[in-house]
């Protein structure tokens, strides 16, 4: 049973993080997911059985993995499944992957009806982010560019993919692309510098 201790921010239902609150896994599939998004995920999760693959864990917050650092996930900060950043991440260590697949929902609204670039900026952070962490370790981002081919439209289902391109010293060198769920659109590109934390 998932207990809530979500505030009023602003008249919006936050997820805040509460210590006895039961840690709910936001990277499960639930009602609000399409099913282009669900059938992704099921591939993934076929794609784990042999090892290669593994779905990663999604809290609202970081502070189980990082004591004392972080309240509350930004993408994770709506109490409402289905508004925001509704994703799922699934990382293969052999090849430096880290895939999300995305779906964004009506508060991410840029121009009308489709995502603002902030959002798909983020995504891309938290994904490549997530692909340096796993393969090396914590990570500030340092720079991130990207070029924006086509809008991408509330509600679809997007295949979010990048990948560490090169290690030299603290720098971490990713890449990363976001089509839509069936690659037949590229909607994004980018590339990112992540510095490693020096300790
Ligand atoms: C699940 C987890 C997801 C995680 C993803 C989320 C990531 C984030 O959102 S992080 C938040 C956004 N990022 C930030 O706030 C970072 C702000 N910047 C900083 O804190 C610092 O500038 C930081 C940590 C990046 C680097 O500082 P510092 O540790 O002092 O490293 P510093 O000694 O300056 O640089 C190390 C090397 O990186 C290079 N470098 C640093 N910044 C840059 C840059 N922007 N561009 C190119 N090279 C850079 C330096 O030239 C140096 O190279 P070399 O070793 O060859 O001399």
């Amino acid at each position: 049973m998932i207990r809530r201790c979500g505030r009023l921010l602003h008249k919006t239902k936050v997820r805040s993080h509460c210590p006895t609150e039961e840690l709910r896994d936001f990277g499960l599939p639930n009602a609000t997911w399409n099913k282009n998004l669900k059938d992704l995920y099921n591939k993934f999760l076929e794609l784990s059985k042999n090892g290669s693959w593994k779905r990663i864990p999604s809290h609202n917050t970081i502070a189980h993995h990082l004591q004392g650092i972080g309240k509350r996930m930004f993408l994770r900060n709506l109490d409402s499944d289905g508004l925001g950043f509704e994703y799922c991440m699934f990382y293969n260590k052999d090849e430096r992957r880290m895939v999300c697949l995305f779906q964004p929902g009506p508060y991410l609204e840029g121009p009308p009806g489709y995502a603002h670039g902030g959002c798909i900026a983020t995504i891309i952070d938290s994904t490549a982010g997530a692909g340096a962490v796993y393969t090396c370790g914590s990570v500030m981002t340092a720079n991130l560019n990207i070029t924006y081919f086509k809008p991408v439209p509330l509600g679809c289902t997007l295949f979010v993919d990048s990948h560490v391109d090169k290690i030299e010293g603290r720098k971490v060198y990713s890449s990363c692309h976001i089509q839509s769920y069936d690659g037949v659109i590229l909607h994004a590109e980018a590339s990112a510098l992540f510095i490693k934390a020096n300790h």
